[in-house]
């Protein structure tokens, strides 16, 4: 299948590049997710996909759309939830014309998808980060984008959420045949629903392929510089990343 998302020998950064020469390829139906440290390079990549910064050098293609779900969202106005996630629609609503019946529908469908339909008319800026993050992830299922890019989706969200998000993660991939990349602090998030991952090393290197080879505790100990251990359970099928901190307590 062709990709939607392809990245050919990018070089991307603030001026300089973050890395030598970049390439991966994003497939509807796949989701990739993206490891790598503080301060690695992962938003500016985002940005970089997304037409916020120029690339350096190299070429990508987003076919079909793209939706991006920032880290955070500050608007300029007291907008009630329902609106912020009706941004998402705007690409299908003509100059000067109202959104439809159909576009408002899908907004109170994707509320519900993520068990926030309570919050409808709540004012945005009152939300927690958390709640706020759940909105912006409907923004991005609301604008029928091909490629749907999300900058840390679970960072803000108690396990319950974080598992709504991953759930939706992988059937905006499986059931609509999108194509979903994810930045992301947690390993375990790669393994649970990830089939490719980015991992964005020091010193300029990266690794990219499918996840079960690049999520692995020699790669993850060069990642992050610190002892990790993957463990496989019993009675689970995916197995879950362990930190082998030694702090006393
Ligand atoms: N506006 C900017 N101007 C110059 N340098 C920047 C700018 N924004 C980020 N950087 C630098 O680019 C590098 C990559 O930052 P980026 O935000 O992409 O990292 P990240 O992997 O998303 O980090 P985190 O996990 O902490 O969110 C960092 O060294 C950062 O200091």
């Amino acid at each position: 299948m062709t990709a939607s998302l392809s990245v050919s020998e990018l070089l991307y950064g603030h001026g300089q590049p973050l890395f030598s020469p970049l390439s991966f390829a994003c497939q509807p139906g796949k989701i990739w997710a993206v490891l790598g440290a503080n301060g690695r390079g992962k938003s500016t990549l985002l940005d970089t996909l997304t037409g916020v910064l120029p690339a350096l050098g190299g070429q990508f293609s987003v076919d079909g759309g793209v939706s991006v779900v920032p880290q955070s969202f500050r608007p300029a106005f007291a907008w009630q939830v329902q609106d912020v996630v009706l941004m998402g629609r705007a690409r299908h609503v003509a100059l000067f014309s109202q959104p439809s019946a159909d576009d408002r529908q899908q907004v109170a469908k994707a509320l519900s998808q993520l068990n926030i339909s309570a919050l409808a008319q709540q004012n945005f800026g009152t939300l927690s980060g958390g709640q706020q993050q759940l909105v912006m992830i409907a923004r991005a299922l609301v604008s029928g984008s091909q490629n749907i890019l999300l900058d840390e989706p679970c960072s803000a969200l108690d396990l319950a959420n974080q598992q709504v998000v991953l759930q939706l993660i992988s059937d905006l991939a499986h059931r609509q045949q999108r194509s979903v990349l994810f930045t992301t602090h947690d390993p375990t998030h790669a393994l649970q629903v990830a089939s490719h991952t980015l991992m964005l090393l020091p010193e300029g290197k990266w690794l990219a392929g499918e996840t079960d080879d690049v999520v692995t505790d020699r790669h993850l100990h060069q990642a992050y510089g610190v002892p990790v251990r993957t463990l496989t359970l019993d009675d689970y099928p995916r197995q879950v990343i362990a930190p082998l901190f030694s702090i006393e307590r």
